[in-house]
């Protein structure tokens, strides 16, 4: 606990998140993020701008009956008057009071330059509008916060001005003033001399808002709660404006794993992942793997000398334990692993490869050199799971699982003016004693070879109704010769429910994706217990 009672975690995710480029929430959208951050525990959820358009005053509207948050307050953002006005008839202020959400987070001009020449008012104008609107909100019954924006500018510039707007609003009933790096070119150090400085010199209870352009917004955000910071703003995932804000999921992480405190109700850290995901679904932006402590990729492990230490004990290399975040941790098998490595996959996949025995110690050295020779050929195993498991089958079992026996495929491209080129495939296929010669079409000679080798299994097989190609990959892995170039293909099946990846490769694209696609239907028919 701090001087200034509970800490403040405020996520804005839905107002300056939503302000990254790309990024579009309806209205449904947000209420269902904002569910999401409330089972994160966050205190504030800062809902948009009502007033400023249709959608984020329907999403006040409607959050009032629609939202059953446990833990988290709404929160409208908005500027103060307009100068010249009267804060009790301007009618963006009104939007603001009228919201139902009972927090207002004001965002007024603390830097000189900005009042002058964006506001184009005087400074005397500009405390006014800070003074009459939060004591305007006050009254109202409004629970108060100020964003100081571009304040660690405007403190370089006039430290005395941009002291004295934070005042204005602390006296007329301002809970906390939230310090802005708007332009986000602050660094650690600089950020936790000012806020000394103001905790110090005013008394405020000062938040932190700040922007990643110089990549330092969780630096900074956790610089400034070391010198006196009891609020801090952000956006899960790091949305925002340009290069983003203070990813509050890093944020919440460093503060309870690392400087010990207790910043959200106990236990929810835990599903931090899950959420940080869940939000990602819902905004379409696809996660980014390398996200410290929720990225897929936060503890995989893919050095053999990392894994043969894991073994041992996991927290050798590994700054945590993953399931504090929700997360796990994951072993990746490349040319870089070692016996460990295949050791530690071969678990983590059900296989049991007991380096303690002679035999067990042969096996795994022998998977160890096949993957280290596939993938001088191209393979990969890291982002091809399925394919790695195939292979461990034929090495423990002898052979691979088989479903069909291949005689032969063809396809072929027909391209006639003013048509689009069509492609028809031919596979003849042996399966559950039956012969089957089928023909599939397709928009290309992939997708063509697809149907038909599904259709032709599907006789046999009709688990395989369930399964679609859901993604398609291809890289050029030598590229210095052209079209002769050695081709490797990643393939994503689904069956509605789990999605695995296998990889073919081959000089030729066609050939290349055949192997990877016949490895996809072998590992999903195995999967569905066939
Ligand atoms: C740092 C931040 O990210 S703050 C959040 C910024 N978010 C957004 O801008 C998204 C929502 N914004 C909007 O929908 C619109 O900009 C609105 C509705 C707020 C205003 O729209 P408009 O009235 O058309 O004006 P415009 O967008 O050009 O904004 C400039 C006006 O706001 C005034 N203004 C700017 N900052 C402030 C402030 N902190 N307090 C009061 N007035 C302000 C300017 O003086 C200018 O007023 P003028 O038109 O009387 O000269
Ligand atoms: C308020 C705000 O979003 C900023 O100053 O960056």
């Amino acid at each position: 606990m701090d001087l200034h009672g509970s800490f403040h975690v405020y996520d804005t995710t839905l107002r300056d998140g939503a302000q990254q480029e790309g990024l579009n929430l309806s209205v449904a959208d947000k209420l269902s993020i904002a569910a999401q951050l409330d089972e994160l525990g966050v205190g504030y959820i800062e809902g948009g701008w009502p007033g400023a358009n249709p959608k984020d005053t329907e999403f006040f509207r409607r959050a009032a009956h629609e939202l059953d948050l446990k833990h988290a307050r709404l929160a409208a953002f908005g500027a103060t008057r307009r100068a010249g006005t009267r804060a009790a008839d301007d009618p963006m202020v009104a939007a603001l009071r009228d919201s139902g959400a009972g927090v207002v987070t004001l965002v007024a001009k603390s830097h000189d330059r900005h009042v002058e020449l964006a506001l184009r008012t005087t400074l005397e104008e500009n405390l006014a509008m800070v003074r009459d609107t939060v004591s305007h909100l006050r009254e109202e019954g409004q629970q108060v916060f100020l964003d100081a924006e571009h304040f660690f500018d405007g403190y370089r510039a006039n430290r005395a001005y941009a002291l004295e707007v934070l005042r204005t609003a602390y006296e007329a009933g301002a809970e906390v003033v939230a310090l802005c790096d708007t332009n986000g070119g602050m660094l650690p150090t600089w950020v936790s001399d000012v806020v000394h400085d103001v905790v110090e010199t005013t008394g405020v209870r000062v938040g932190i808002h700040c922007h990643n352009d110089t990549g330092c917004a969780v630096a900074n955000t956790l610089a400034a709660v070391e010198a006196g910071a009891t609020h801090v703003q952000g956006c899960i995932n790091g949305y925002g404006e340009r290069t983003g804000n203070a990813d509050l999921v890093t944020v919440v992480a460093n503060l309870e794993l690392k400087l010990d405190r207790a910043v959200l109700p106990p236990g929810l850290l835990r599903d931090a992942t899950r959420i940080a995901h869940a939000v990602a679904e819902v905004t379409n932006v696809p996660p980014a793997s390398r996200q410290p402590y929720v990225g897929t990729s936060a503890f995989a492990h893919k050095a053999g000398l990392h894994a043969s230490a894991i073994k041992v004990d996991p927290n050798l290399y590994q700054h945590m334990d993953p399931v504090g975040v929700g997360n796990d941790m994951r072993l990746l098998v490349s040319d870089m692993a070692g016996r460990a490595s295949i050791e530690l996959k071969g678990r983590e996949l059900g296989f049991e490869l007991d380096a303690g025995t002679p035999e067990g110690k042969e096996l795994i050295t022998r998977i160890t050199d096949r993957v280290k020779v596939l993938e001088s050929r191209g393979y990969t195993f890291e982002a091809a799971d399925a394919s790695f498991e195939l292979l461990l089958l034929e090495e423990v079992e002898g052979a691979r699982p088989s479903y069909f026996d291949v005689e032969s495929w063809r396809v072929i491209t027909d391209s006639k003016p003013a048509d689009e080129a069509l492609s028809e495939a031919t596979v003849k296929l042996r399966a559950a004693g039956v012969r089957y010669v089928v023909t599939g079409e397709g928009n290309g000679p992939v997708n063509a070879l697809d149907q038909a080798l599904r259709a032709a299994i599907g006789q046999a097989f009709p688990e395989v109704a369930k399964f679609e190609l859901i993604d398609y990959k291809v890289r050029i892995l030598d590229q210095g010769h052209g079209t002769d170039a050695i081709t490797r293909v990643l393939i994503e099946t689904s069956d509605g429910e789990s999605s695995w990846v296998t990889v073919g490769v081959g000089a030729n694209v066609i050939e290349a994706s055949w192997g990877a696609l016949v490895d996809g239907l072998t590992f999903g028919l195995r999967r569905q217990g066939v």
